[in-house]
């Protein structure tokens, strides 16, 4: 099918007598619950269970080899190539499969608050819930933007739609198809409602980056004088946690680009864990828990409607999404100005790594590229316990282009702003996963903190023997046997061995980056 082919599909299919498009809150939490999708809790939320997905999906994520982009993806394992002819046929049927509902939903909005750089999307989705997922993640139309709205690209969600591997060529019941010619994305087989924000990011990080524009898996916010920080990190690491702070504005926290105008969040949402929340903690995030916010997979007693954010028995992976305007202080629109501090985060289950050091600008760019944390279990299908991972740019699963084109203009960025960057181990600590424990959250904001108000920049370190990493002998409010982990292992010599094994890993994943300068080999890694 060529382009014009597929747009006639897609004009068939939105002028279809079951379309509800730009339905309000109330409205799709009206659709939600009557439809038997959902239910509403206590605190006025809207509750849906996922099924057999409850994380992403990787494995089953696929963009289109097509012509006009093909050279420029970077194919593997994260970006696996699928064929033009598998799209269309899949693609055809889903139509007819959505043609055939009683009822759709479509939203209409935006990805990116730069004005400059904005996509303009749509989200057709058979269920009213997801489509509520929608309006809160994504950028919301003012009333005048919407009545000029031409989507550029289309997400089209069918969870109730299963492929037939054997005939329909993907590798089971779900799929995940980028076509960034057709500026389709086709999701089916999975409920997971996180698939429908990060397909979009993944159109984002194509796209931007070819209009010199740095997108990134990141959050962000700001302080009152106006000081931005960033915090890359994989999913469990803290971006979402810890950029929620009462004494700085939100930005945003998932996904950001930086252009020469600045920071901007690319989405109107927020997406955060909600294991074992609580209000004591977290409780910006606990607050957010209200009329329009969607949690995906959490316990709730059906009769009270009460929900238990200690189990886990559905998930690891509970969730809750609510616009960002739910945060008590956010910067609104969001954008702001270059980043003062950069913020590496990572959910070291080795326990090994310091809970924050100092890098320098050889070791950002190593670290960057590496991208280690330990997978935590839920976000990804298959995932139960912590595994160590390498994620290039924090975040390659969301990345079609190579690595280097974004560590290059981070780089780049970070020369030209002054940025200071920081690793923060927010894993384990006192032992690995198992023996140890995660580092108090209360510690972490603590170091955060004294990062961003600039209380580390002439601090005194000491260099760490096998990651080179110049630890600050002193954080105030934070014990001092924490700041060093070896100090904080009780067996000297398992914490020496581990240390070694992890960075054994470092050295082994980074061979594959040949074309790096030698600085950043010799210099940013471990010292043996
Ligand atoms: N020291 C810590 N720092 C950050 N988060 C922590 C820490 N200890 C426990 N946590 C928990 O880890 C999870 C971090 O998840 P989140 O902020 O959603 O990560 P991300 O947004 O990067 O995916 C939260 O559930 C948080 O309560
Ligand atoms: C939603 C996700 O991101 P994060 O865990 O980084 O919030 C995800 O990876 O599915
Ligand atoms: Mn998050």
């Amino acid at each position: 099918m060529n382009s014009v082919e597929i747009a006639n599909e897609l004009k068939e299919l939105l002028n279809g007598g079951n379309i509800n498009v730009q339905l309000s809150v109330p409205q799709l939490a009206e659709k939600a619950t009557s439809r038997g999708e959902a239910m509403l809790t206590v605190d006025g939320a809207v509750r849906a269970e996922t099924g057999k997905y409850t994380g992403r999906s990787p494995k089953d994520k696929y963009m289109v080899e097509e012509e006009s982009t093909k050279d420029k993806i970077d194919w593997g394992k994260v970006n696996q190539p699928i064929s033009s002819e598998v799209f269309d046929n899949l693609y055809v049927k889903v139509v007819k499969y959505l043609k055939e509902r009683d009822e759709l939903f479509v939203f209409k909005g935006f990805a990116g608050a730069d004005k400059d750089s904005q996509l303009s999307i749509q989200v057709i989705n058979e269920y009213a819930w997801h489509n509520l997922f929608a309006h809160q993640l994504f950028i919301r139309p003012t009333a005048e933007e919407l009545t000029s709205h031409v989507a550029d690209f289309t997400v089209i969600s069918a969870p109730n739609f299963k492929a037939d591997p054997a005939i329909d060529g993907t590798a089971s019941e779900t799929f995940i198809i980028v076509s960034l010619e057709k500026k389709i994305i086709l999701i089916g087989g999975t409920e997971y409602a996180g698939e429908i924000k990060k397909s979009i990011f993944g159109i984002m990080n194509y796209l931007l980056p070819q209009q010199g524009i740095l997108s990134m898996h990141c959050s962000a916010n700001v302080g009152e004088a106006g000081d931005v920080a960033l915090f890359f990190g994989l999913s469990g690491t803290g971006k979402t946690t810890l950029s929620a702070d009462p004494e700085r504005k939100l930005i945003g926290d998932d996904e950001h680009g930086w252009s020469d105008n600045g920071v901007f969040n690319i989405e109107g949402g927020c997406y955060a864990k909600t294991i074992n929340l609580s209000a004591e903690k977290e409780p910006e995030i606990y607050n957010a828990i209200r009329f329009g916010s969607v949690l995906e997979n959490v316990a709730v007693d059906p009769e009270t409607r009460v929900c238990d954010y200690d189990d886990g028995s559905l998930t690891e992976n509970t969730r809750v999404a609510y616009p960002i305007q739910f945060i008590e202080n956010i910067v609104d629109p969001s954008v702001a100005g270059h980043p003062k501090t950069i913020i590496f985060l990572t959910a070291d289950a080795f326990g090994v790594l310091p809970p924050i050091s100092k890098l320098t600008k050889e070791q950002a760019m190593y670290h960057f590229l590496s991208g280690f944390t330990s997978k935590l279990a839920g976000t990804e299908r298959g995932v139960t316990e912590p595994e160590p991972v390498f994620s290039t740019c924090f975040g390659s699963p969301f990345l079609p282009l190579p690595a280097t084109v974004y560590a290059e203009m981070l780089g780049q960025k970070i020369d030209e702003h002054g940025a200071q960057v920081y690793l923060v181990n927010t894993g384990w600590t006192g032992g690995e996963y198992g023996t140890g424990s995660r580092m108090k959250l209360s510690y972490t904001r603590t170091m955060v903190r004294a990062a961003i108000d600039g209380q580390l920049a002439d601090v005194e370190t000491i260099q760490d023997s096998v990651f080179g990493l110049n630890i600050p002998t002193a954080v105030e409010g934070v014990p001092t046997e924490v700041l060093n982990p070896r100090d904080a292992w009780a067996d000297k010599a398992a914490y020496d061995a581990k240390a070694s094994e992890l960075a054994g890993l470092f050295n082994e994943n980074f061979k594959k980056f040949s074309n790096v300068s030698e600085a950043i080999t010799k210099l940013g890694g471990p010292l043996k």
